[in-house]
């Protein structure tokens, strides 16, 4: 199957053990945990029942200023705008600054309440002298984008403030407490070669996901199989949104009404369109070929890079995403938890390769099953057979 490519347009494109044992029940630490559980439980529930409209503004407008600041970088990236980590990934300006903006507006603007952040960058290679003019260059794009999207009211970042903001990110996340989840740019590569990248933020509240915000700058606003990039009315750059119990809309970036999505209600396999990493070596191509093939998927993969593949899906450009990175390869929570959050409102699900629904609560990593399927509800049982029957293929032609 020829595989088809989605480009950017402008330039190229419970804890409740419940616990039936009497032994366990008459032990003091039974009542403890039985107590922090139902305290558990009944944050729980309080999260399930809340409103979120203002940390979800305060997302929004956070995520817009990232995606102008990102949009600015992209159209004249330099070299010098891009380092390497030291896992040898790439990072770039546009990386920290969209992680220092986020950072400093969500700080801002909840200033009484305990602020915490999980995200993918930290200051430490920034703080080197010889980084010195990355870091300027940084600090001056964070003002440039303020001043230039009506807040010439705050006080210019320094260096030191911009350092500062950048290593909010650090938090631990966890089952206690609201965390929010950032990557500042989600698919580097792809926002490097000129296609596909996100803005992804999503807030955890004890250990669930209740909103996630996706901007994704190089996203065609109709659908990435009828996008026409020669056509001048075709218009990119879209910003998800979704709340817990209130679905997920779709709007322009640049600020059309927003319009509630759905996933696609297709049922046959034959029709169905399924989205994979642009990257190889970010998830195994020959496994989805295998598995779309015994489901009876007739078409071509659309590669694309970054959580745009979510975006995509929640609209039903496409009904099926398959993740399945190299063994060993531990997923980090900002990869996952706005897209999911979108797609789960737009009537979606996504869950592990072993049907089990996908944990935040763990910290910084979502140590899960093999891989990452999403689809709809009436496709899932056809695609969780051919996951099943593809993983022991795999596995035992791997043994022999
Ligand atoms: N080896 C390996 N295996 C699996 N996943 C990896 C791997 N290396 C990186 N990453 C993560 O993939 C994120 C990019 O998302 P995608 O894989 O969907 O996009 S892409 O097509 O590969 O660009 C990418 O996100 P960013 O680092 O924000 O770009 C990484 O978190
Ligand atoms: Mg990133």
């Amino acid at each position: 199957m020829g595989a088809s490519t989605v480009r950017a347009p402008l330039t190229r494109g419970v804890f409740s053990i419940y616990c039936s044992y009497p032994r366990l029940k008459s032990n003091p630490l039974y009542f403890s945990v039985s107590l922090a559980s139902s305290v558990q439980q009944v944050r729980r529930a309080a999260a399930a029942s809340m409103s979120y409209d203002k940390q979800l503004a305060a997302a929004k407008k956070a995520a817009f200023l990232a995606a102008r600041l990102c949009q600015k970088v992209q159209k004249a990236l330099l070299q010098s705008d891009i380092q390497s980590k030291s896992d040898k990934s790439p990072v770039t300006v546009a990386d920290y600054g969209s992680q220092a903006l986020v950072s400093f507006i969500l700080e801002k603007e909840f200033p009484s309440m305990p602020f915490s952040l999980v995200a993918e960058e930290d200051s430490e290679d920034l703080r080197r002298e010889e980084t010195r003019g990355t870091l300027v260059r940084i600090k001056e794009l964070v003002n440039d984008t303020l001043a230039s999207n009506g807040m010439n009211d705050i006080s210019p970042l320094s260096e030191e403030d911009v350092l500062d903001a950048i290593d909010r990110g650090k938090s631990e996340g966890g089952p206690h407490g609201q965390h929010w989840v950032l990557d500042p740019i989600d698919g580097t590569k792809g926002f490097m070669r000129g296609d596909q990248y996100a803005i992804a933020l999503a807030l955890l509240d004890e250990g669930k996901v209740v909103l996630g915000v996706l901007a994704c700058p190089n996203l065609p606003l109709t659908s990435v199989t009828s996008y026409d990039r020669h056509n001048s009315q075709d218009k990119v750059g879209c910003l998800y949104f979704a709340q817990l119990g209130a679905g997920t809309f779709m709007q322009s970036i640049d600020g059309s009404p927003p319009r509630k999505v759905h996933v696609s209600a297709t049922t046959n396999p034959e029709g169905a369109l399924f989205f994979e990493s642009f990257e190889a070596a970010h998830s195994s191509h020959d496994l989805s070929s295998l598995i779309v093939k015994k489901m009876g998927v007739k078409t071509p993969p659309v590669r694309m890079d970054s959580q745009a593949k979510y975006g995509a899906l929640s609209r039903g450009d496409g009904e099926i995403y398959l993740r399945f990175p190299r063994e060993g390869y531990r997923e980090k929570i900002w990869d996952h938890a706005a897209g999911y959050m979108v797609v789960a409102e737009a009537g979606g699900i996504v869950t592990d390769a072993a049907g089990n629904p996908l944990n935040f609560s763990r910290g910084r990593y979502l140590d899960l099953d093999t891989g990452i399927i999403v689809t709809n509800q009436k496709l899932m049982p056809a695609l969780s057979k051919a996951v099943v029957e593809s993983l022991k293929e795999r596995a035992s032609s791997l043994q022999s």
